[in-house]
């Protein structure tokens, strides 16, 4: 069990968090705390600043405005603290292509200032578990998206953080490979430890989180234990599109030369 990370804490505080692009608000104003040891989705519409924020939570992006605590340090003052006690897979993973997925590990392990012996045992472990060990000295050049995603979240969880941000980490993953990943994550949380996920997939985030918080256009428009969000809503993506006020659009009406008789 991890010692910073129990059940009633918060594993993340997020107070008056900003971030513009120019013109572009992408992160209008967030104050939100995520509870410890909990299966958290961030869930939100293209555009709606989930990446950025979890960029500023990781320490990734510098906020405009505001403060982020992750397990009780502040993540732009105490960085090392906080990225002792986080595994990230951001979106866009970079991983290094000329290494083999057991060298990544490898390197990433020494990188965490693990003992060289217990990066094997928990290298062969993580990659025997996510189904890796026949790819294990095939270069990451040559991995497909699932396999980089199952590497880039081995890598995450290779120094067993106390809270995991995961950015899209079934995105181009297949049925077989999700499961699994699904267990894993399972597991991680069901020993203390937080995960935080952003997805647009309802149904997952329904299946898999406990707790969700819904952004849209830079906000926090809801967030909770998923049964009050969902609210009397037959299902979470219900919720969802009155929520984020997508029910009003009828956007295929614009579309009426779309599959008609003119070409
Ligand atoms: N580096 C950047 N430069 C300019 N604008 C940006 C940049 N990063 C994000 N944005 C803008 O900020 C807004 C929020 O983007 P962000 O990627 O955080 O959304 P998201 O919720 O993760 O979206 P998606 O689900 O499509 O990945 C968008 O309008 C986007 O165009």
């Amino acid at each position: 069990m991890n010692e910073g990370a129990r059940v009633g804490t918060a594993a993340v505080r997020i107070q008056g968090l900003w971030k513009r692009f120019g013109e572009q608000v992408a992160v209008a104003g967030i104050d939100l705390e995520l509870p410890a040891g909990r299966f958290i989705g961030l869930v939100g519409p293209n555009g709606a600043g989930k990446t950025t924020t979890l960029s500023m939570v990781t320490g990734l992006l510098r906020p405009d405005q505001g403060t982020v605590e992750v397990v009780g340090h502040d993540v732009w003052r105490d960085p090392v603290e906080v990225k002792a006690r986080i595994g990230v897979l951001p979106e866009g993973l970079r991983l290094f292509e000329r290494l083999s997925g057991r060298e990544l590990l490898a390197y990433t392990g020494r990188l965490r200032g693990l003992p060289g012996a217990e990066v094997d045992k928990r290298a062969t472990q993580l990659l025997d578990v996510l189904d890796l060990a026949g790819a294990q000295h095939k270069l990451v050049v040559d991995y497909s998206t699932g396999m980089r995603k199952k590497i880039g979240l081995a890598a995450a969880l290779l120094h067993n953080p106390e809270v995991l941000f995961l950015d899209e980490p079934f995105e181009g993953v297949d049925p077989v490979s999700a499961q699994t990943i699904r267990r894993v994550l399972e597991r991680y949380t069901a020993s203390g430890a937080t995960v935080v996920f952003s997805s647009h997939v309802m149904e997952l985030v329904e299946s898999l989180c406990d707790w969700v918080a819904v952004m849209a256009a830079g906000r926090i428009r809801a967030h909770g234990p998923l049964a009050e969000v969902r609210g009397d809503a037959p299902t979470l993506q219900q919720a969802f599109l009155e929520l984020v006020g997508a029910h009003d659009r009828d956007a295929a009406s614009d579309l009426d030369w779309l599959g008609g008789g003119v070409r």
